[in-house]
């Protein structure tokens, strides 16, 4: 899995993957931008638009020059806004790049900059070399440049953001922000999501061994790390063999979530799916998703099933006898989500009740009523590490990028996703998928990174053709097509 290093790792990571490879650092820098200008390019953007790059300077800059120089040569109208104040500061391979700028492209000086009406604005000011505070003369560079009014595309980062923290005084407002290798950690917290705009992460050759001596708890989860999670089935493979699931949950009112629950479950494999509810409520079930088998009342003999699933849509009044109950009989890992999680945030001492290595999936509001406020997105992760190193439990922090809290202390975040998933249910798909791979002898951590994928990935192939029309039954139409696009049988 790819890691996620800090700004200060990257120097370290630089002079590895140099001396590892024979590549000068100019031939590094090439690649970088060579990477970015072919990303451009696929965005099919007429030719006719004006670009102009702002260029500061250290290697985010030398990364500018050589953008503007491989863009002019596809034919674009390129021009260089200077914020780098003079040559004698341009770091050795930003100035290699600068002396090789055709005449064709002009630079202007910061007093000269006037801006198209539109166009593209490519911000390569500052990158992951951002010490401290903000200097005001950088600060007064990104105020003017933040009043452009076309399309800005950020390289590595938004100029201004620290690449590991979060927003401190002011940064670029992009688009696009196109980030290196990988996202830096700045990138993947929601304070920052205004300036960061749509983030594209992409490869630039930096071999395997050069990340060997470089620690780090952070990863990041993309398609390429799913396929070997994946427990292969057999032509004999019986229902049996695919889980046989117990979903507690639903109540008068809410008994969507707990079909949505099921109903992904089964698409997402599971042999068998018994839904757990309120007598009242049976009916619904049996009518809304047949292939789900019913239960209500006590629930009598939980260590028939191989994984559980509780809270979708359950509700708090008159649960908390049935949960502790539960957890008192059942020890495999159970996923608790929603209203369980609400149950367990004002009784923590069930806590201690939950068979090691069990899944929460709060979003950020159960989170915050589970273990308190935070300060910020950092502090709330700290907060999400201790209790799950603590407690020997799985925490799902979900949100753009959810961020996989393990025992261990390792912070996973998710490449899958889009914004058209913020609609009600969503998360009680998520539960339906992890429940089911847990129900299919996957270990709780695999289930929980298929689970977490799949969802994801389901939610961006339904928003293809929904964009904001997207509701959770989509995502669950689609999770076939995750199967068939990770080539999983
Ligand atoms: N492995 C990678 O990811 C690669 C990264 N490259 C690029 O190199 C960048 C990093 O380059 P550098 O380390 O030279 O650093 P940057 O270019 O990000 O930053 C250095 C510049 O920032 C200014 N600066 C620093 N702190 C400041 C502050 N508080 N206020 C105002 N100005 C400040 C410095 O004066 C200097 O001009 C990456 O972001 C990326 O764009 C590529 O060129 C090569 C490969
Ligand atoms: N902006 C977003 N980008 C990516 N995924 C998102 C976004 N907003 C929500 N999601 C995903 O949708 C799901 C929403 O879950 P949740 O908040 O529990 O919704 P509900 O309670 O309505 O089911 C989570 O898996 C979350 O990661
Ligand atoms: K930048």
């Amino acid at each position: 899995m790819q890691k996620i290093l800090s700004g200060i790792q990257i120097k370290e990571l630089d002079s590895n993957q140099l001396s590892r490879s024979g590549q000068t650092s100019h031939e590094l820098m090439e690649a970088a931008s060579t990477e970015f200008v072919n990303w451009f390019l696929n965005q099919e953007l007429p030719i006719d638009q004006p670009i102009q790059i702002a260029v500061g300077a250290g290697n985010n800059g030398g990364d500018g020059f050589a953008v503007a120089r491989m863009l002019a040569d596809q034919s674009y109208s390129v021009s260089i806004l200077n914020c780098f104040k003079s040559i004698e500061r341009l770091s050795k391979d930003a100035l290699v790049n600068f002396s090789s700028l055709p005449e064709i492209i002009q630079i202007h000086d910061f007093e000269d900059w006037v801006f198209p009406n539109g166009g593209i604005l490519i911000d390569a000011f500052l990158g992951v070399g951002l010490k401290g505070e903000l200097r005001t003369d950088a600060i007064e560079i990104i105020r003017k440049l933040n009043t452009f009014k076309g399309t800005v595309i950020s390289i590595d980062v938004p100029s201004g953001l620290p690449s590991d923290e979060v927003v401190n005084g002011t940064a670029i407002k992009a688009d696009f922000t196109v980030s290196f290798e990988f996202p830096k950690l700045s990138l993947m917290y929601p304070e920052n999501a205004e300036f960061v705009g749509e983030l594209v992460v992409l490869k630039i050759g930096i071999l395997e061994e050069a990340y060997n001596n470089l620690m780090s708890t952070f990863y990041y989860l993309e398609a390429v790390d799913i396929r070997p999670l994946h427990k292969i089935f057999s032509r004999f493979s019986y229902k049996g063999d695919m889980g046989k699931v117990l979903l507690v949950g639903g109540s008068p009112g809410k008994m969507g979530a707990l079909i949505l629950c099921a109903k992904s479950a089964l698409r997402t494999g599971s042999g068998l799916v018994t839904c757990h509810m309120e007598d009242s409520e049976r009916a619904i079930i049996q009518t809304a998703v047949p292939e789900a088998m019913s239960s209500w009342g006590l629930i009598p003999n939980p260590e028939i099933y191989d994984a559980v699933g509780i809270g979708p849509g359950w509700g708090i009044g008159n649960r908390d006898r049935l949960f502790k109950q539960f957890l008192q009989d059942f020890k495999k890992p159970i996923v608790i989500d929603a209203d369980a999680l609400n149950l367990l945030a004002r009784n923590l001492d069930l806590l201690h009740l939950l068979p090691k290595n069990s899944v929460l999936t709060p979003h950020i509001g159960e989170f915050t009523r589970l273990l308190g406020p935070a300060a910020d997105h950092s502090k709330r992760m700290e907060m999400a590490k201790k209790f799950c190193m603590d407690n020997k439990l799985i925490l799902v922090l979900k949100g753009a990028n959810t961020v996989i809290n393990l025992p261990d202390g390792r912070q996973i975040f998710n490449s899958s996703g889009t914004k058209y998933m913020a609609t009600g249910g969503s998360g009680d798909v998520l539960t339906g998928m992890i429940t089911s791979y847990l129900g299919m002898g996957y270990s709780p951590e695999n289930a929980v990174l298929c689970g977490v994928f799949h969802h994801g990935l389901a939610g961006e192939i339904a928003s293809k053709s929904k964009r904001r029309s997207l509701i959770a039954s989509d995502i669950i139409d689609a999770i076939p097509e995750t199967y068939i696009q990770l080539n999983i049988s």
